[in-house]
């Protein structure tokens, strides 16, 4: 195999939620498909120190704020790159195709129609899914569902849900879920089911999280129609699995003590950076977690926080 060549590519975004992206030339690698801009990170560099130059370089703009996003090795058949992607909040300057490459900001909602190498499917994850996502509790209805989810919504500015009731029938969930469906339809807020496949296609539902056990079992990521597939992982085997069989974001659990489970052993925050940061997917830190701990997960490359009672009410 060869060389790893490291590269340091940013996802720009700016106030309005837009994403900047730039056409690589036809004569370049990978040319005539839409990149995030960045390059190689020369010797005696850090991936941030080339993330900054080649932003200067390629499209004009000085970075003032940004955080780890996702690393992503990749085999192409002539070459191996990992990309290190950051993402980027903060820049001086208006950003431009300074080496004639075609340009634009793009609303997330369309990002998905843009064609990106083969290497950029997790990237695109990391750009579109939220860094913080609700899991309900289990409550009587789903009604109450609902009234507890537009308080959380409202109060903490969720912009992600996992509608969890593992106790209710599929024809409840059914119910809950297109309830739950229209009263977020029009909000930035991405709602994630929490069933089987078979149901999750029948709601016609754009992101499903699987159970562990539902990951063992899945043998196709096609079988899935929606756009985000997503799993429960407690184990690096389980991470190992999610990834190979093409899921699109994990959470990786417990990671600290909870209320609900005291006794259950937790992985703690050194064995969640120790794995997070080998995976080449978006990884949600889960268990015992509120808003204080989201800046120490991003910075060991985890997507963000998922969390039950930190944002109930
Ligand atoms: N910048 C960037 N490179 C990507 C992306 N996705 C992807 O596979 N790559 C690959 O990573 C490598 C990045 O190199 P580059 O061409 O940007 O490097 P560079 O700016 O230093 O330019 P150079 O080609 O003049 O040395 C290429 O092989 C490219 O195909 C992406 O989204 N952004
Ligand atoms: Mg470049």
């Amino acid at each position: 195999m060869s060389r790893l060549i490291h590269v340091a590519a940013a996802v720009i975004e700016d106030t309005q939620g837009r994403i900047f992206i730039a056409k690589r030339p036809d004569d370049k690698h990978q040319g005539g498909l839409w990149e995030f801009p960045g390059g190689k990170v020369e010797d005696g560099e850090t991936a941030q120190q080339a993330l900054v130059r080649e932003l200067q370089e390629e499209i004009g703009i000085g970075v003032t704020g940004c955080s780890p996003l996702i690393q992503v090795p990749y085999h192409y058949p002539d070459k191996s790159v990992l990309l290190d992607v950051f993402h980027v909040t903060g820049f001086d300057g208006e950003a431009w195709g300074k080496e004639g490459q075609e340009v634009v900001w793009v609303a997330k909602r369309q990002l998905d129609s843009y064609q990106f190498p083969a290497a950029n499917r997790p990237i695109l994850n990391a750009a579109l899914l939220p860094d913080r996502v609700l899991i309900t509790p289990e409550c009587g209805s789903s009604a109450e569902v609902l009234s507890g989810l537009q308080k959380s919504l409202l109060q903490h500015h969720l912009q992600g849900v996992i509608f969890r009731q593992k106790q209710i029938s599929d024809e409840a969930y059914q119910r809950g879920y297109a309830l739950i469906s229209q009263a977020l339809s029009g909000s930035e807020c991405l709602l994630i089911a929490h069933c089987s496949i078979e149901l999750a296609n029948q709601l016609h539902a754009a992101a499903l999280h699987l159970t562990s056990e539902r990951l063992d079992a899945l043998t196709d990521r096609q079988a899935f129609k929606g756009r985000f597939l997503g799993a429960s992982c407690h184990s690096l085997a389980q991470l190992k699995q999610a990834v190979d069989k093409g899921c699109d974001y994990v959470t990786l659990s417990p990671i600290a003590q909870t209320q609900s489970h005291p006794d259950t052993p937790n992985l703690g925050w050194d064995v969640a950076a120790e794995w997070v940061k080998d995976q080449p997917i978006p990884v949600y830190l889960l268990g015992g977690l509120d808003d204080t701990a989201l800046e120490g997960a991003i910075n060991i490359g985890a997507q963000g926080i998922a969390a039950i009672s930190a944002w109930w009410r």
